[in-house]
């Protein structure tokens, strides 16, 4: 039976000893790309490491595709094409080596569909991967994660660290074979931009917690940023604003877009992902979540 979640986290914990992922709840639709963001730091890489278990939780539960992560984790990476930070295969194999390697792992897996993605990304199959530019080898790493029909993707900072014209064509042929497959992405970033581009859902986390999971539109719809003076601030209805942040006497508000506030204000705008990241960061929140 087909789960209402494709991913369903609760109460998922894990502790360091500088670091908590504290009390974690999320629950992803099917066919959703979602957009992980968060400072340096924030957990993003510790939530995708629990999910994919490389490392082990202290409390809660992941189910994937309605089942648990851990019991059922053979059967649950069929399914799932990921690519996490650091390249997992040994440095003198080639893309070549890897396909052999790959074919005995996933029961899906389409040595034509690999060919094809290492066309299209331009990378020489019989180059090893030490060979190879960070750039080539994140496209390397993609193709081996969408080569065995994955009905779910999981992709920490798959573009970091790659110039715009390259970030831009994984970008395209991610959306491509999203929208071609029906598939869900859950990918973490802290290129803003890359989210404008592909992404339907954020998810933020902050100090190892989760702020928000929202539809990006809702957000960008419900919410306005007001910049504006302290004499200006002073008579906006305290009840309307979201987030307060004040910098060198001009303060930045996120405020819900059905609120009434004076007119003589300085600058109204939608906000940017950038925008929002750094209010909740920075700012004052002054209702307990984004509704
Ligand atoms: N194995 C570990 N032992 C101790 N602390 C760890 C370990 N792995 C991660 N941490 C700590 O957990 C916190 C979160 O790290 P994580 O890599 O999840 O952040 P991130 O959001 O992915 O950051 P970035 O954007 O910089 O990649 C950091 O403070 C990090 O130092």
């Amino acid at each position: 039976m087909k789960m209402n979640y494709i991913v369903d986290i609760s109460n998922l914990t894990k502790n360091y000893s500088n670091f908590k992922l504290d009390n974690i709840n999320l629950r992803i639709p099917y066919g959703r790309i979602v957009g992980l963001i968060g400072e340096n730091g924030a957990g993003k890489t510790t939530l995708i490491s629990l999910m994919l278990n490389q490392i082990k939780k202290d409390n809660g539960s992941i189910k994937i595709f309605g089942e648990d992560n851990i019991k059922e984790e053979n059967k649950i990476k069929q399914k799932i094409g990921f690519l996490v930070d650091e390249c997992c295969f040994h440095s003198c194999l080639n893309a070549k080596d890897i396909r052999k390697i790959m074919r005995s792992i996933y029961t899906q897996w389409n040595d034509a569909e690999f060919n094809s993605l290492l066309k299209h990304f331009n990378v020489d199959s019989s180059k090893k991967i030490s060979e190879l530019s960070k750039g080539m080898k994140n496209k390397l790493m993609l193709a081996v994660a969408m080569s065995h029909s994955p009905s779910l993707l999981i992709l920490d900072e798959v573009t970091s660290g790659l110039d715009p014209v390259v970030r831009d064509e994984i970008l395209l042929l991610l959306k491509d074979y999203v929208q071609q497959r029906q598939i869900t992405v859950f990918f973490s970033t802290h290129i803003t931009s890359d989210l404008d581009k592909i992404a339907d859902d954020l998810a933020f986390i902050h100090n190892g917690k989760l702020i928000f999971y929202e539809p990006l539109q809702k957000l960008q719809k419900d919410y306005i940023l007001l910049k504006c003076s302290k004499d200006v601030y002073q008579r906006i209805n305290k009840e309307d604003i979201f987030i307060t942040f004040c910098r060198e006497n001009e303060y930045s508000l996120l405020i819900r877009s059905d609120s009434r506030y004076p007119n003589n204000i300085d600058v109204i705008s939608t906000p940017t992902i950038d925008d929002i990241m750094l209010l909740f960061i920075k700012g004052d929140l002054m209702h307990d979540r984004v509704n």
